[in-house]
């Protein structure tokens, strides 16, 4: 028998910080499916991811993944099943190397350092062409965005949650990275502004007004 595909489940979610105090989130996305959430400013899509992330507490409802309700007693286990991407990329080091093996100094995960050869390839697959000790304070916000995505790429989680992953990329950068994410073994949710990356989604939720 195989086993079943990793599903995550949302059950009437709510952070409380919703600006329309009825909106919920109920949804269930299995591997190869990605979820984007859309609303106005202020509509409280990030406090929602925050949620998502146990960065902060549900005001109602809960999450599944694979079966089992996170809760304060799995929350180690969860914490490892999925990289955050937050709105403003946290580089935490000096080059891009520290950067890309931040998780491991960090041991934030037990898998092997990446190589440099596979770092390099991570950094291809994000038209990264700088070299690993180029000094990351330098980078634009697009590439210091793609970089805190090339390192999502080499920590190898199956579930990735993204604030706003595009904000500092230009169409192209964009499109690279949605047919990236479809090629992923992968769970994505994210949140965007943009029509091209919430058309591309296989799932959507829009907080707020629902008219916008
Ligand atoms: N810890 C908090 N204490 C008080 N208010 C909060 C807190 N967290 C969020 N809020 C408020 O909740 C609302 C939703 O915030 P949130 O950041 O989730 O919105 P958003 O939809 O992500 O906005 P944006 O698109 O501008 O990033 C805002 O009015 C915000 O000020």
């Amino acid at each position: 028998m195989t086993a079943p595909k990793a599903t995550l489940q949302f059950h009437q979610l709510r952070s409380g910080y919703e600006a329309d105090k009825t909106s919920a989130l109920t949804e269930a996305l299995s591997q190869g499916q990605h979820l984007a959430i859309k609303g106005a400013s202020g509509s409280g899509k990030t406090s929602l991811l925050r949620v998502m992330c146990a960065l902060q507490p549900a005001q109602h409802g809960h999450i599944d993944y694979q079966q089992h309700t996170i809760s304060v007693q799995n929350l180690p286990w969860w914490r490892r099943q999925f990289c955050y991407l937050p709105q403003e990329p946290v580089m935490g080091a000096n080059t891009i190397a520290e950067v890309l093996r931040l998780p491991w100094s960090l041991q934030a995960t037990d898998k092997p350092s990446p190589s440099d050869e596979a770092c390099q390839t991570a950094l291809a697959s994000l038209n990264i062409q700088h070299n690993m000790n180029h000094d990351v304070d330098t980078l634009s916000g697009g590439e210091k965005q793609r970089l805190a995505i090339t390192r999502a790429l080499l920590l190898d989680r199956p579930v990735w949650l993204m604030d706003e992953p595009t904000s500092a990329l230009d169409a192209k950068s964009r499109d690279s990275l949605m047919t990236l994410l479809k090629t992923l073994p992968i769970i994505a949710v994210s949140i965007s502004h943009d029509p091209e990356w919430m058309r591309a989604a296989s799932h959507t939720f829009v907080l707020g007004d629902h008219h916008e």
